[in-house]
C-alpha cells in the first residue's frame, strides 16, 4: 500500500520560535497513525502544514505519491484543527449544506449520509448553539467526510470531552478506519494513541523522537511505576535490593517509587507480607508506554535526544 502521507524535513518557524523543527512524517494509507507529544511540541503545526492552511518554510511534503499543492486541491486530506467551527443558529443540516455548496461535487447529496455516519441523524434539525462539545466535534467530522477524504486528520479530537463523549469519539475513529479510511490524530495522551492507534510518530520541541509501530515502542518501554507506602519504608527499600526485577527508590511524593513488571512486584509484595512490614498502599502510576512517552519527551539535554531517535 503507498503512503497517506511522506513528509520530509518539514520546518516552520513563528519569529523566534521554531515550532516544525525538521520533521519526517510517514503516514500509511490505512489504520490509524497517532501524532503523540507534550503541550507545545508542534503537532497542531505540523498538521495545519499538512492540511495546507500553513505554508512550511522548508522541507518537502507529498500526499498519497503527489505534490502537496495538487493533492490538496483534490481535497484527499480533510479534517480539523482545535475546534470545528460552525454557524451556531444554524442546524447541522443547513451547516453541513453550506459546506457542500461551497465544495461543490457530489457533497450536497452525502449529506443524510455523513450526519449518520457520526451518529446525528436525529438532531440534524436542531441548531449547533445547542449543541454539546463533543456532539460539535462529530459535526466537525462529518463536514470532513463530505470531501469524500482520502485520509482524515483530527487535532486532538478527545480534548475536552467527557468520559461518554471519549468513548463515543474513539468507537468513530475506529469504525471508521476499519471501513478503510485512514486517520491521522494528535494526542498528548498516551493512553488514547495506545487504544487507538496502529503506528505513531512522538514530537518533543518540534523534533521527532520516536517514530514507528506501537508494538516496538512497547518492546522498548520501561517497566510499568507504582507508589508504594508501607510501615517501614526503609525496611522495605532494603528488601527491595534482594528482589529480581525490582527497582526501588524515594518517590518525591512520600513512601517508595518502584519500578517492576507485575509477575516481580507480586513476588516482592509477598516477601515484604513475609517480613511483616505491611502494605498501606500501591498505586500504578504509569504504564510501560507512557513511562516511555515521559523519558522520551521529558527535558533532556541535545545528546540523549539524538539517542532515541531512530
Ligand atoms: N501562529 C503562531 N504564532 C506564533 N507561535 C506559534 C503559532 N502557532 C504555534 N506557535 C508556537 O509553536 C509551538 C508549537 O505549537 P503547536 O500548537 O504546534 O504545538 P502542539 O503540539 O499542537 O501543542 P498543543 O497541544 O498545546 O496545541 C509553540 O511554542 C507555539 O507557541
Amino acid at each position: 500500500m503507498g503512503q497517506a502521507v511522506e513528509a520530509r524535513g518539514l520546518v516552520k518557524r513563528f519569529g523566534e520560535t521554531t515550532a516544525v523543527d525538521g520533521v519526517d512524517l510517514t503516514v500509511a494509507s490505512g489504520g490509524v497513525h497517532g501524532l503523540l507529544g507534550p503541550n507545545g511540541a508542534g503537532k497542531t503545526t505540523l498538521l495545519r502544514i499538512l492540511l495546507g492552511l500553513v505554508r512550511q518554510d522548508a522541507g518537502t511534503l507529498r500526499l498519497f505519491g503527489r505534490d502537496d499543492r495538487l493533492a490538496n486541491q483534490q481535497y484527499r486530506l480533510a479534517g480539523f484543527v482545535e475546534s470545528p467551527r460552525f454557524y451556531p443558529y444554524l442546524s447541522a443540516e443547513r451547516n453541513l449544506a453550506l459546506l457542500a455548496d461551497f465544495d461543490g461535487g457530489d457533497a450536497p447529496h452525502r449529506i443524510g449520509e455523513v450526519l449518520a455516519r457520526v451518529g446525528l441523524t436525529e438532531r440534524r434539525r436542531r441548531k449547533v448553539g445547542g449543541y454539546s462539545f463533543g456532539m460539535r466535534q462529530r459535526l466537525g467530522i462529518a463536514a470532513a467526510l463530505l470531501r469524500a477524504p482520502d485520509l482524515l486528520v483530527l487535532d486532538e479530537p478527545g480534548n475536552g470531552l467527557d468520559p461518554a463523549g471519549i468513548r463515543d469519539m474513539r468507537q468513530l475513529v475506529r469504525s471508521l478506519a476499519a471501513d478503510g479510511l485512514p486517520v491521522l490524530l494528535s494526542s498528548h495522551h498516551m493512553a488514547e494513541v495506545e487504544e487507538l492507534c496502529d503506528t505513531v510518530t512522538i514530537m518533543r520541541t518540534g523534533r521527532v523522537v520516536y517514530a514507528g509501530s506501537l508494538a516496538e515502542l512497547r518492546s522498548r518501554a520501561p517497566d510499568p511505576a507504582h507508589q508504594l507506602a508501607t510501615n517501614d519504608d526503609e525496611s522495605a527499600a532494603a528488601l527491595a535490593a534482594g528482589q529480581p526485577g525490582v527497582e526501588v527508590a524515594g518517590h518525591p511524593d512520600g513512601g517508595l517509587a518502584v519500578r517492576a513488571r507485575p509477575e516481580q512486584l507480586d513476588a516482592y509484595v509477598l516477601a515484604l507480607g513475609r517480613r511483616g512490614i505491611a502494605v498501606r498502599a500501591l498505586r500504578l502510576e504509569s504504564t510501560p508506554l507512557e513511562s516511555l512517552f515521559l523519558t522520551l519527551t521529558e527535558e533532556q539535554s541535545d545528546e540523549e535526544t539524538e539517542g532515541a531517535e531512530r
